[in-house]
């Protein structure tokens, strides 16, 4: 979990090859919709280009469909999901339907200006000042609160330096030695 910004891709694919199951990217997983002009991205568009969150119903059934596929039988890194309280309980309606819980939980934080100027270098179609801001409020305001579900669970790595440095912090964070690959 985390701002805008943070790094939560980046670090999802680098722990999700370490740790051998697939990265589950909700932003990703809407941007390959609206890409294939997918009835689920024509409905999905005009969100992310809002910077908005697309509704809860159709994102939790996007995921639901996704972890359904066998190459997340044996376990997944969600990213950017869940992003609401409701979300949230959908999640851990999901999980104990499959007899699962999950391991961990962590949030990447990083003062709002440094957040900003990796959004701007990195220009998505979402990528504006305006949007970016408006971003940054949608996770305070349906995000943050989030963590509360996951009070016990979560670790939390400071966003800030190089992508190496960041990793080593999470891998501490979560208890796994560096370089670890359990593929
Ligand atoms: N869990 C989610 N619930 C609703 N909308 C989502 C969710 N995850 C991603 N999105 C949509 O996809 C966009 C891009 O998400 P993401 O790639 O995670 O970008 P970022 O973390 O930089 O905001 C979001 O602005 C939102 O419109």
């Amino acid at each position: 979990m985390g701002p805008p910004g943070a790094g939560k891709g980046t670090q999802a694919e680098i722990l999700s090859r370490r740790l051998g199951v697939p990265h589950v990217s909700t932003g990703d997983l809407f941007r390959d919709h609206v890409g294939r002009r997918t009835p689920l991205g024509r409905e999905a568009a005009r969100f992310l280009d809002a910077g908005e969150l697309v509704p809860d119903r159709v994102t939790t059934d996007m995921v639901r469909h996704r972890l359904e596929q066998p190459d997340a039988a044996r376990g997944f890194l969600l990213d950017g999901f869940p992003r609401t309280v409701r979300q949230a309980h959908a999640l851990s309606a999901i999980l104990s339907a499959r007899g699962e819980a999950l391991d961990a939980v962590v949030e990447f934080t990083a003062p709002e200006e440094v957040l900003v100027r990796r959004l701007l270098a990195r220009g998505r179609p979402d990528d504006t000042e305006d949007v970016i801001r408006h971003r940054q409020r949608v996770h305070h305001r349906e995000t943050v609160p989030v963590l509360g579900h996951y009070s016990g669970l979560v670790r939390t790595v400071e966003a800030v330096g190089t992508v190496e440095e960041i990793t080593a912090r999470t891998l501490s964070a979560l208890g796994l030695p560096e370089g670890v690959s359990t593929r």
